[in-house]
């Protein structure tokens, strides 16, 4: 296969001068895409700062331009359709690859780093009192109007096993409750962020609510407060971030094995650096565990079969060490935790680029739930239009842009193109669910395809729709897809009902930055910062 010309990569004579941030925020690098718009790459070279005052020019880009600045997408995916007689397999194979390569050298000071999506602290203004019970009824909407490089893979395929045991231990078929616990927790902290009228970054909300809710099952207990914990959880979801920026990144070491000793990048020390701060916290997770009475959580089973040396699934040989059970939860926190938050945030941020779609998701659930209560997972089923919200966020931002690295075990062609044995093998999801062949108006938010008599009626994200695939598909698709599917329609739909949404600092939502930051998980640039205000009841907020 003769992949496209890559990006050029000789450094441009900028015609202009240095645009500000469109969102004015002069302390964060902001990172030019690749001029001759053929691929997506950020810029890779250093670039000065911008000037902390200047306008917004670039803010004028249309949302659509944002959009098509993303991985994949672009005028490099519409040449490698017309000039690759197959464009799904190869092409996007081809484009991730390029796309990591590229990438993953966005960042100044050294030109082959990742770029650190910035964790935003809430503003320290003063906050406001605003609890529940003293602002019960919806408020005028002052919303715009305005619309692995690893090919054995051997924690995940432990992974696999260990979500279905999860399954087995903490979700019984048939009972709807898998994300049940968490309800007090979300509850809690959701008071606790109205609260903060200032403004919260809603992703690190949702990442502490999707962490604990998964500790819960896997350990039995929250790992974060539900207020209070913000450090721990910065530093959790730091750790997560870093692992996710570094298992993206293009690693010379992987291509060009003569230098992998070498470490140019040194990827392989922050890797281990890394591994020894989470290995830390699952040492201090089990010790507890081990102290404690005995659970029905899934670390209790897991220490049992290990204590009782039986093996980890029935009909299976060998038994697990401990060495197993931290490779295993380490797997579920990592797979689970952030892909769930970011599709949340993107979530709410599509929403709140989109009054008209929040408002229909809110009347939908408040016919089914009423504003007397919190809704729950058995009231699921019944929110048609929100799961249609979920996929279509699904579509335009999967959380797993290039899935995840895929080895070919043996030599095969796929629709005219050699697939040598050994090859790495990424595809590009992102691309797939932008397609204009298979996607009417394919950048646009638009819930309603999924709908009856929609041009998706029908079409799910399980696996089956290969063009609609953010969890993967086959054999190694997603081992946490139900678990992921519902927490993040439960907490989206929770945070539909519970509260209005206004964007925070004073932002707008047609400059709302949609951009996404590189990382093997597709995190927005920038964080959604906003401000909640209760809209139910105030006794539907009520905790225990
Ligand atoms: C929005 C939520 C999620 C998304 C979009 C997502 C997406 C994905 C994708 C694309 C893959 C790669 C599949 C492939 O290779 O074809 C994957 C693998 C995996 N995911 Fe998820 N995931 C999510 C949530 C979760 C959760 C909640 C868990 C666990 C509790 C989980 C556990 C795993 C594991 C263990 C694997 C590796 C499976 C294997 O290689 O056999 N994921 N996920």
């Amino acid at each position: 296969m003769q992949p496209p010309a890559a990006a050029p990569r000789s450094k441009p004579t900028p015609a202009t001068p240095v645009p500000a941030r469109p969102d004015g925020q002069p302390d964060r690098p902001w990172t030019w895409r690749c001029p001759s718009r053929c691929c997506s790459a950020p810029w890779p070279w250093p670039w000065p700062s911008p000037p902390a005052s200047s306008s917004s020019s670039a803010a004028a880009a249309g949302s659509s331009a944002r959009y098509r600045r993303g991985r994949g997408g672009g005028r490099c995916w519409a040449t490698c359709r017309s000039s690759a007689p197959s464009r799904t397999t190869p092409c996007a194979t081809w484009r991730g690859s390029t796309a990591r390569s590229s990438a993953s050298a966005s960042a100044a000071p050294r030109s082959w780093w990742p770029r650190r999506r910035p964790w935003p602290r809430a503003s320290s203004a003063p906050t406001t009192p605003t609890s529940a019970a003293a602002r019960p009824t919806r408020a005028p909407s002052t919303s715009p109007t305005t619309t692995r490089t690893s090919s054995s893979r051997p924690t995940a395929r432990a992974g696999a096993r260990c979500a279905s045991s999860a399954r087995s231990t903490s979700s019984p078929p048939g009972r709807s409750t898998t994300c049940a616990p968490s309800g007090r927790a979300r509850s809690r902290s959701w008071s606790g962020t109205s609260r903060a009228a200032a403004g919260v970054a809603l992703g690190q909300v949702a990442n502490v609510c999707a962490t604990n809710t998964l500790a819960r099952a896997t350990v039995g207990r929250r790992v974060f407060a539900a207020d209070g914990g913000e450090g721990a959880s910065r530093e959790f979801k730091d750790m997560v971030v870093e692992l996710m920026q570094l298992a993206g990144v293009f690693n010379v070491g992987d291509f060009v094995p003569a230098l992998a000793w070498l470490d140019p990048q040194g990827v392989v020390a922050r890797m281990k650096r890394l591994h020894r701060r989470y290995d830390d916290m699952m040492d201090r997770i089990i010790r507890e565990r081990q102290a404690a009475e005995e659970g029905k959580d899934l670390l209790s089973v897991l220490l049992a079969r290990m204590r009782d040396r039986q093996p980890l699934a029935d009909g299976e040989d060998g038994t697990i060490n401990e060495t197993d059970i931290k490779a295993l939860l380490l797997n579920l926190f990592t797979a689970g935790t952030d892909t769930t938050s970011s599709t949340v945030e993107w979530a709410l941020a599509e929403l709140i680029r989109h009054p008209d779609v929040l408002a229909k998701a809110q009347q939908e659930v408040d016919a089914v739930v009423g504003r007397g209560r919190l809704v729950s997972e058995a009231d699921l089923p019944r929110l048609t239009y929100l799961a249609a919200v979920v996929k279509e966020t699904f579509r335009l931002h999967p959380s797993t842009p290039l899935s995840l690295p895929r080895v070919a075990a043996e030599e095969c062609e796929v629709d005219g193109y050699r697939i040598p044995r050994g090859a790495t093998l990424l595809v590009n999801v992102w691309a797939i669910s932008r397609d204009p062949d298979a996607w009417p108006e394919p950048l646009e938010f638009r819930p309603d395809r999924f709908l009856p008599g929609g041009s998706h009626d029908g079409v799910d994200v399980k696996g089956s729709d290969f063009e609609l695939i953010p969890f993967g598909a086959g054999r190694r698709i997603c081992a946490g897809l139900s678990w992921g599917l519902r927490m993040v329609t439960l907490m989206t739909a929770a945070l539909v009902h519970a509260l209005d949404w206004h964007l925070a600092d004073g932002m707008t939502a047609d400059k709302l930055d949609m951009e996404e930051a590189y990382g093997l998980t597709l995190q927005r640039a920038v964080p959604l910062m906003v401000r909640p205000e209760p809209r139910l009841l105030p006794s539907a907020y009520a905790v225990e």
